[in-house]
């Protein structure tokens, strides 16, 4: 269904890691067929077990430029609405995958690019890279789920001022307010994503799942009620053998083996 250098969107695995890559020349605008491939691409990923980490980037010179955008000349208030709900509902399938995210941001990320890669657990960004909102400059405003990522990420004050001005940022300045996890040296991005999933991959996997669980329902609940999901998680992976491992390989000095 998908090779490495399909069109607008490729997938390849690197071990247990899958790398999503937006391939829709020249600046990977996200046109309706590009929406619908990485949509299908997502449920592609859901279906295979055995992936334990995703990876979205961008081919050539940028992460993706945005909506096309060409696309808002085709829409009114009904079918932009309906279109909004569309490229969120996308963005969300990306925010409720079951394993970890990362954002390789290997360009502009602008727009719609942004919120793709907000929708991501993790986000490393190229030194020359830019981020930001800019459909203020069309007379319209982010709507794929920007205004409402950014303004639980970073603080309001730099949230508003992307929003009002449409000004893009730096990867340093999007790592300074905490829309980033790192500023990645040029063309690494990619290569230091992949050292990351890596990482993750050696971890216990029912630990990394439980995690991302727990963090993702948190969000939706009270403190308290948050507090009680990761407590009944932590219960679930205490059962078996797997704790005992990795506790017996701490005092070994060794690295644990994990049967889950
Ligand atoms: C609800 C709405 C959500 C949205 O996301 S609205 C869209 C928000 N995004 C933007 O406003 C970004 C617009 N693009 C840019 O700012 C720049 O581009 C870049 C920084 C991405 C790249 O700049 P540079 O390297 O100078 O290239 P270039 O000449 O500006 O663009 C190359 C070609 O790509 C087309 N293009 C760029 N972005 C988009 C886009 N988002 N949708 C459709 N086409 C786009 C241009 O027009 C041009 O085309 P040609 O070579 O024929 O002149």
């Amino acid at each position: 269904m998908f090779s490495e250098n399909s069109k607008p969107v490729g997938l390849k695995k690197v071990n247990s890691t899958v790398i999503l890559t937006i391939d829709n020349p020249p600046v990977n605008a996200l046109s309706i067929e590009t929406l619908n491939a990485i949509d299908q691409a997502l449920d592609h990923i859901l279906a295979e077990r055995e992936i334990k980490s995703v990876i979205i980037t961008g081919a050539g010179g940028a992460f993706i430029a945005g909506l096309d955008i060409k696309i808002l000349l085709s829409l009114d208030e009904v079918s932009a609405r309906n279109f909004m709900h569309r490229g969120q509902s996308i963005m969300q399938k990306i925010a409720d995958l079951p394993i970890p995210t990362i954002a390789a941001i290997n360009g502009p990320a602008l727009g719609g690019g942004s919120e793709l890669a907000l929708a991501c657990d993790i986000r490393l960004a190229d030194i020359n890279a830019r981020l930001g909102f800019p459909e203020i400059n069309l007379g319209v405003m982010p709507g794929f789920g920007g205004t409402q990522r950014i303004s639980r990420m970073v603080p309001l004050c730099n949230a508003y001022g992307m929003l009002y001005t449409g000004e893009l940022i730096t990867a340093g300045e999007a790592c300074r307010i905490g829309m980033i996890n790192r500023v990645v040296p040029q063309g690494q991005v990619l290569n230091e994503a992949i050292k990351l999933t890596e990482k993750i991959a050696s971890k216990r996997q029912l630990g990394i799942q439980a995690i991302k669980q727990a963090v993702k329902l948190g969000k939706q609940l009270s403190l308290r009620d948050g507090l009680a999901v990761e407590a009944e998680l932590l219960g679930k992976l205490c059962k078996g053998e797997d704790v005992k491992e990795g506790v017996k390989a701490f005092f070994e000095k060794r690295s644990p083996v994990f049967h889950d």
